[in-house]
């Protein structure tokens, strides 16, 4: 049996939709898997109750056939699923890693990516990479034109998860299917300071990268309080502040030593709304790890 230990993600960063993903240090989803003559699958964990063991509508199903590497998967959530934190897709790379490795098909982890992607499409409707490729090569990831690339950044970070569900799906329908041109310029330019800021390590670059987006302010109004809690977290020292994937998760960019204010601002500020939240304090981190 081989195990594989794969990380919550973060899609989007505001500025880079359907582009941009990072890797977060915790939590994770751990993945298991032996060889068997069809696939069977097994879920426990955060959220478990709203996963299908079928394996035509799970993501790690969809991995298995893309790969032909039929197995007993389990499937033992940390991150739970419409969150906004890559749920599904830190399966379906975990099983991506782990599949890849029992069968010996040999492919990198940047062959994995469009594997891993078509479990996407099983939930959302598309094949978006946004999280998979971080959930497989760890850091910071660019998805453009069917090509990855890779920064090894490294930054403090609160992900706030408030008591509620998004699903990507649903949150997909509220994307405007065009821009006016000066949001357009307005977006390339925080979209090219954060890429900036990545590569430096520097959260206030980052965190104005974040800002503004052409998605993002439609899918606020999804989320119950996000108003009151982006404010909080940059009172708090926040750099910068947006929707995590399709939410309802708020992603915070800290300094060094400011996490533990960040995640208590925002948690207040949840909790005065009346709605229930967790925080946690992560940072950017590697992607899906074998364990033999
Ligand atoms: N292995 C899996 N892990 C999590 N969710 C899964 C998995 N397979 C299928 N799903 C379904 O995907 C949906 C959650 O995915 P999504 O809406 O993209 O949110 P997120 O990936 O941010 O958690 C849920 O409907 C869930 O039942
Ligand atoms: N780019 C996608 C990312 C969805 O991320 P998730 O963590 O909410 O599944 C989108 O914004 O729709």
């Amino acid at each position: 049996m081989l195990t594989v230990r794969a990380p919550a993600t973060s899609a989007n960063l505001g500025s880079g939709f359907d582009v941009f993903g990072i890797a977060l240090d915790r939590p994770a989803d751990v993945i298991r898997v032996e060889r068997a003559p069809e696939t069977t699958i097994t879920v426990t964990g955060v959220g478990s109750q709203y996963i299908p063991e079928d394996p035509a509508k799970n993501t790690v199903g969809a991995v298995a056939d893309a790969l032909d590497a039929p197995a007993h998967i389990e499937i033992d959530k940390g991150v739970r699923p419409s969150s906004g934190l890559g749920s599904s897709a830190a399966s379906a790379a975990g099983a991506a890693v782990a599949l890849n490795e029992l069968y010996d098909r040999g492919r990198s982890r940047e062959e994995l990516v469009p594997i891993a992607a078509e479990g996407e499409e099983v939930v959302s409707g598309i094949a978006h990479a946004d999280n998979v490729a971080p959930a497989l090569l760890g850091g910071f990831t660019i998805v453009a034109g069917g090509e990855v690339v890779r920064v090894d950044a490294s930054l403090p970070i609160v992900a706030c998860l408030p008591e509620a569900s998004v699903s990507t799906r649903d949150a997909r329908e509220v994307v405007p299917r065009s821009a006016p041109i000066e949001d357009v310029v307005e977006t390339v330019g925080h979209a090219s300071t954060l890429a900036v800021g990545m590569t430096r390590d520097d959260p206030k670059l980052v965190g104005r990268g974040m800002d503004g987006g052409i998605v993002t302010p439609e899918r606020v109004a999804l989320i119950e309080g996000y108003g009151d809690a982006r404010e909080a977290a940059l009172d708090a020292g926040a750099t910068g502040v947006t929707v995590s994937g399709a939410g309802p998760t708020l992603l915070a960019v800290c300094r060094e030593g400011n996490r533990r204010s960040v995640a208590g601002a925002m948690l207040d500020a949840f909790d005065a709304r009346g709605v229930e939240s967790r925080a946690y304090q992560t940072a950017i981190g590697e992607g899906a790890r074998l364990y033999e």
